[in-house]
């Protein structure tokens, strides 16, 4: 892999969070939101710029990152998304709550 250090460790993050493991907090945020499956036409009016650990990950891998500060911005895009959409209570907003703790304890390795 070709990646700077810092991306190289942006991605094992990542990948870290999308594991099977933690699939009872990462399920809804592996892959972009399907408004159509979940059967929320709204999505799209509501959250401006979708985002998801995939989509995360592809970028890492085809290079669209310059720094590691960009994956984590992303990153907070998912769970503002999320909290925007669901509000505070609903429980995807609390699997998204429980992710970033995740997310900010590896990042702080
Ligand atoms: C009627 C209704 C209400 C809420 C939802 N939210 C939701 C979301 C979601 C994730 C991120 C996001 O930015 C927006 C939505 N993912 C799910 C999943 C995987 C199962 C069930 C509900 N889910 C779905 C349907």
């Amino acid at each position: 892999k070709k990646l700077p250090l810092e991306l190289q460790f942006a991605y094992d993050v990542v990948v870290e969070l999308m594991e099977p493991k933690h699939h009872a907090l990462n399920i809804p945020f592996l892959e972009p939101v399907d408004p159509v499956a979940l059967q929320i036409p709204n999505y799209w009016s509501v959250v401006k710029n979708p985002m998801d650990l995939g989509t995360i990950k592809s970028k890492l891998m085809t290079n669209e990152y310059q720094n590691a500060k960009q994956v984590q911005t992303d990153f907070q895009l998912v769970v503002k998304n999320c909290l925007k959409f669901n509000g505070p209570d609903h429980v995807v907003t609390l699997q998204a709550m429980q992710l970033e703790k995740l997310f900010k304890d590896a990042w702080a390795k």
